[in-house]
């Protein structure tokens, strides 16, 4: 989470005409010291024209949607990024790409990826969620195709926390759902069989250190072993999309338009709750974050305050 995009308290002080509301209870609860101690809640009514709810989570992220792109080594997922983003205008992360590109900035982790990379194993997540948060605050893009990633329970877990890696937390509630962690908006799942994928890689020619025989192996077993379980997670969950990738290029692609076009359908008018827990001065991350994504603050209120110290 970008918190550097959120407007600071003193540029909150100087805009008007909006969340008065907010900001007299703000004021109130700030005069009477209820804004130091462990833990703040904050909660309040706002609203947008527009937006759904999904779309308004993904905006605390910074980003309108996310696309997981899972499948196995060389089902095509470099090959349809830039048709996607021809034609749909999002932003394509390739964590192999990201990955790639410290090893030849001859980073500290460089060499160390390059290792993993030659044994087709996959890198810690502190190094490719800081890589991917880092690549999504450069962009302008809020639509974002992150190919290659989650490949492990351990990618997913580190991207799906990243706000409760921040020192504050917030939550979501609308509507009796809950939401406290970012997930993506769809999972597209390339199916091919394995001595296609293999072939394709063996075919690719880019000079790739890890296109050989014994390597390929070892990503495949990597794949089934933690990939695969991923994608089974997100099954669950009703995110996935699978396509046949042993068709051509055209005709994959056809099928991952049609799964585009379909994206953001918006709700109306819809009055959201929005909660905020923090250690430290919830009210005010409240009122930042209601005035970055542009929310109306119909009610608001600091409803509970505990100090444990
Ligand atoms: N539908 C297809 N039919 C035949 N060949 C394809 C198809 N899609 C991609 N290829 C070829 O297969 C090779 C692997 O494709 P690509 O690099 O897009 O895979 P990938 O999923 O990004 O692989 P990796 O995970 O290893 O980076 C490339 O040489 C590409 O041109
Ligand atoms: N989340 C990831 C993604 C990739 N890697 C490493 O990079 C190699 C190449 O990735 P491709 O997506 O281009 O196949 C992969 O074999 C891993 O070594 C990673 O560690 N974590």
């Amino acid at each position: 989470m970008a918190t550097s995009k959120f407007p600071t308290q003193k540029s909150l002080a100087g805009r008007t005409g909006r969340m008065e509301a907010g900001l007299a209870g703000w004021k109130r609860n700030f005069s009477a010291g209820n804004h130091c101690g462990d833990i703040c809640f904050s909660t309040g009514w706002a609203k947008r024209e527009g937006d759904s709810f999904l779309t308004w989570a993904r905006d605390i992220e910074g980003s309108e949607f996310e696309f997981f792109l899972l499948s196995g080594p060389g089902s095509g997922k470099g090959t349809q990024c830039p048709k996607i983003v021809e034609q749909f205008g999002s932003a394509h992360l390739c964590v192999g790409d990201l990955l790639q590109a410290e090893i030849e900035s001859e980073s500290e982790n460089g060499t160390m990826i390059q290792n993993f990379k030659k044994e087709g194993k996959i890198v810690p997540s502190e190094i490719t969620v800081k890589l991917l948060q880092l690549a999504m605050q450069q962009s302008d893009n809020k639509r974002f195709i992150i190919d290659g990633f989650p490949r492990n329970e351990e990618n997913r877990t580190a991207f799906e926390n990243i706000i409760a890696m921040q020192n504050i937390v917030v939550l979501y509630f609308y509507l009796g759902h809950f939401v406290m962690k970012i997930e993506p908006e769809r999972v597209l799942f390339f199916d091919c069989p394995e001595e296609e994928l293999t072939k394709r890689i063996l075919n690719r020619n880019q000079g790739r250190v890890d296109d050989n025989i014994e390597t390929i192996r070892k990503r495949l077993e990597v794949y089934f072993e933690s990939t695969v379980p991923v994608i089974n997670y997100y099954n669950s969950k009703g995110k996935v999309q699978k396509i046949d990738a042993q068709r051509s290029i055209d005709e994959v692609f056809e099928d991952v338009k049609s799964i585009f076009s379909e994206l953001k359908p918006v709700a109306k008018d819809e009055d959201m709750l929005l909660v905020v827990i923090g250690r430290k001065e919830s009210s005010t991350v409240f009122l930042t974050i209601g005035l970055h994504l542009g929310l109306e603050v119909m009610s608001y209120s600091f409803n509970y305050y505990a100090n444990h110290g």
